[in-house]
């Protein structure tokens, strides 16, 4: 990849400019001011939404730089997604080793560019720091709705059928594969880890009672959504869609260990939500017109007489546990 010509300013800002403000949006105003200077897109309510990602913890320190990008965009769209929003812009922090070449900084860099054209984002502005530790790369992403029209992890009622958008489990059967401990032999399950697929254009409070997007793992995500909506839910194992990658690495026999794996394993960012029985066929019916599968795996109940909301999951009729229900960084 051919890096922009050098220019006559100290290596900070001479990568700013060569690298980053190229992707800047005309709210970002060339990455030359103290503030980007964003107009609101009229009669609409803003969505606001902030991920980072360390080098080590939420990707392999030698992943190509151009899909670390990516996937650094991609997760914050899967918020936006989740919410219903449409992308409009971002924020971009990023802190790395000083001894990083300006080799990585043009690879991401064409990662971003690459991703910015596919969903319609402008970079706003950042900041780049040096670190003596692993690198971060965070993004903080805005993106627009209708008054009103932003669905929460709140608002799913017992009756509400639990949902989940294509397939579960490869991110976290695709982080084992990148580390060379499942056979992944066209490396399917490896790219659903390095480089997630956001759900855009789907939820919207037409379809869905309740959203969220599923990064720590599906059991303690729909936990999350439990908890805010005040219901239960119990969803059946062998119901939640596994791609035919996943299947090829355990899906037979004793699944157990298998259902764990993708049930609480994280890196979907797939969205779980609440659809009411009677909006299922139209969240099909734009499902299909925007190409993702929807799967109703489960159902939401009251929470029993004294009883927390949570989820069961049920394994051949019997509940399954599984230990913890997904990722936690402490
Ligand atoms: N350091 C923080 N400061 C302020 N809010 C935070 C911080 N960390 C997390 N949150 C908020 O806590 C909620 C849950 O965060 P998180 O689990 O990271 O959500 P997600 O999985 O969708 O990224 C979000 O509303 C997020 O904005
Ligand atoms: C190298 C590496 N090790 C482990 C994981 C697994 N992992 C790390 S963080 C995480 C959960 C998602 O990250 P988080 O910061 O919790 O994102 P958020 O829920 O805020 O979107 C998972 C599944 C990974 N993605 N990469
Ligand atoms: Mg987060
Ligand atoms: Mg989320
Ligand atoms: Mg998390």
């Amino acid at each position: 990849m051919a890096a922009p010509p050098a220019t006559r300013l100290p290596p900070e800002f001479d990568r700013i400019a060569r690298h980053f403000a190229p992707l800047a949006g005309p709210a970002g105003l060339g990455l030359t001011d103290d503030a980007a200077l964003l107009e609101p897109p009229a009669g609409r309510a803003l969505v606001l939404t902030v991920d980072a990602m360390v080098a080590g913890v939420h990707y392999l320190p030698d992943d190509p730089p151009d899909l670390v990008a990516r996937k650094l965009l991609r997760v914050n769209l899967s918020d936006l997604a989740a919410k219903g929003a449409v992308p409009l812009g971002y924020l971009l922090t990023v802190s790395v080793p000083v001894d990083t070449p300006d080799d990585w900084f043009a690879r991401f860099a064409a990662g971003l560019a690459a991703d910015q054209a596919a969903y319609g984002l402008a970079l706003l502005g950042g900041d780049t720091t040096g670190t003596p530790g692993a690198a971060t790369l965070t993004a903080t992403l805005i993106g627009h709705v209708a008054p009103g029209g932003m669905v929460r992890r709140g608002g799913a009622v017992a009756g509400d059928l639990i949902v989940v958008t294509g397939t579960i489990g490869d991110g976290a059967l695709g982080l084992a594969a990148a580390r060379g401990q499942v056979p992944d032999p066209d490396g399917f399950l490896a790219g659903r880890y390095r480089l997630p697929t956001p759900r855009l254009g789907l939820i919207a409070p037409d379809v869905a009672h309740a959203a969220l997007d599923v990064s720590d793992g599906l059991v303690q995500d729909l936990g999350h959504l439990c908890r805010a909506s005040g219901v239960s839910a119990e969803i059946d194992a062998g119901a939640v869609p596994a791609s035919a990658a996943a299947f090829g690495v355990g899906g037979q026999g004793d699944r157990t260990a298998w259902l764990a794996t993708r049930l609480t394993g994280g890196d979907d960012y797939e969205i779980v939500m609440a659809v009411p029985p009677g909006r299922l066929a139209a969240l099909r019916a734009r499902a299909g017109a925007l190409g993702i599968p929807v799967t109703p795996i489960g159902v939401c109940r009251p929470p029993g007489p004294g009883e927390p909301p949570g989820v069961t999951v049920l394994h051949d009729g019997a509940a399954l546990t599984l230990g913890p229900g997904g990722w936690s960084h402490f």
